[in-house]
Order: structure tokens, then C-alpha cells, then sequence
């Protein structure tokens, strides 16, 4: 399928037990990047992968790893997602003070940066930031769980984001994760993302792949 966006799907809506066949399943899929999600139960009330399964998996595709840190205090373990494999590192904005120090030590270990945010947050938040990171995740459901509704306020950052972009000549692209299935990919791309996570409906045939 001949498509312009990035396509990222989530392994977290995957079958836990086959990682393996889900990362064979995306590449079958025409999946672009293999969207990771991790959880600490501590910034979000979820637990999911650390950076072990991480670099097993990491042996299994030569995808890019899009790790999505939902972590607090991200810069205390940023190294070890990195050795695992993480091609874009992408942590929240809610979770790290320090955000110029994190993104350049990002960029030192020669990896891609990005900032997210959570629906509650104002693109205003990421001002100092913009010209510094490769990715902006736009959260479209608040983070923790597969399987939720898209909030389509969020898309309206989506916008500005794209807006800013052009008006300031900057570098990053856009993210669009939470809620995006055959209903809703329309209005994520026709408010400018550039890249589409999708988790449970990928794997439950709701994307149109
Ligand atoms: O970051 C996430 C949740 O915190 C996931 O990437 C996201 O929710 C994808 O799953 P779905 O497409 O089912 O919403
Ligand atoms: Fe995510």
C-alpha cells in the first residue's frame, strides 16, 4: 500500500507471549518503525517492557525502534533503551525538568529525540524545545492503556505543531499515539501527522493496512 506517513504500530497490543511473530507480523503489514511502549507503573499505572526484552527483540527486525518512554525521571535510565536498540528515544515533558540536557545526550549517543505530551499539556509547554528535538508524540488519549478513544481536541496540536514548524523552519516531525484505527486516520492525517501509531486495532484488523 503506497502511503505518506510513517507507520508505527505498538507492540503493546500485541500477544506478549509471541513478541517475535508481532515484530514478523509488522514488517508482513508494510509497518514502517516498531512502536514500543514503556511503562514504569509509576508516570503511568501500567507495566510493560524494560530494555532486556527490549534487545531481544532488537535481534528479531531491522525496523527502527520508536521507544516511547512513559517513565518517570527518564534521564536516570535514558543509556539503557539506547544500548537496547532505540532508534528514536522519546520521552514526556511532564516527567523531565532537564529537557535540554536529556535531548542532547540523546543526540551525543547518536540517536533521534523526541518530546511528548500528555492531552492535558499545551503545545506552549515545548517552546524552548521545538527547535531542538527530531520527534514531537502528540498523545491523543491520556497514556497508560492500549484500546482507548481517540480526544479529538488533541489534533488541534497537531496543527499548531505543523503550523510552528513551518513558520520557524523547524526540523521535527509529528506523532500522532492513542486511539487512531479505520475511523480515525483521516482526521490524524489531515491534521498533518507524519507519524501514525496504531496498537489495538493494527492487531485487531481495525487499520487499514
Ligand atoms: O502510548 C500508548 C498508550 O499509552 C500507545 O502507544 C497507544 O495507546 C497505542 O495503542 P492504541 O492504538 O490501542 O490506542
Ligand atoms: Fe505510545
Amino acid at each position: 500500500m503506497n502511503k505518506e506517513y510513517i507507520l508505527a504500530p505498538s507492540v503493546l497490543s500485541a500477544d506478549f507471549s509471541a513478541l517475535g511473530d508481532a515484530l514478523q507480523f509488522i514488517e508482513q503489514k508494510g509497518g514502517d518503525w516498531v512502536h514500543i511502549d514503556v511503562m514504569d507503573g509509576h508516570f503511568v499505572p501500567n507495566l510493560t517492557f524494560g530494555p532486556p526484552v527490549i534487545a531481544a527483540l532488537r535481534k528479531r527486525t531491522s525496523l527502527p525502534f520508536d521507544v516511547h518512554l512513559m517513565t518517570s525521571n527518564p534521564a536516570e535510565h535514558f543509556d539503557s533503551y539506547i544500548e537496547a536498540g532505540a532508534d528514536y528515544l522519546t520521552f514526556h515533558i511532564e516527567a523531565e525538568i532537564h529537557a535540554h540536557r536529556l535531548i542532547s545526550r540523546i543526540h551525543e549517543a547518536g540517536r533521534k529525540a523526541g518530546i511528548s505530551l500528555v492531552p492535558s499539556t499545551p503545545v506552549s509547554s515545548l517552546k524552548e524545545l521545538l527547535p531542538l528535538v527530531d520527534l514531537i508524540l502528540v498523545m491523543t488519549v491520556d497514556p497508560g492503556f492500549g484500546g482507548q478513544s481517540l480526544i479529538p481536541s488533541c489534533l488541534e496540536k497537531v496543527r499548531e505543531l505543523k503550523k510552528l514548524k513551518q513558520e520557524n523552519d523547524f526540523s521535527y516531525i509529528v506523532s500522532v499515539d492513542g486511539g487512531v484505527n479505520s475511523r480515525t486516520l483521516d482526521s490524524a492525517l489531515s491534521a498533518g501527522s507524519d507519524v501514525i501509531v496504531t496498537g489495538s486495532a493494527f492487531f485487531s484488523g481495525n487499520f487499514p493496512v
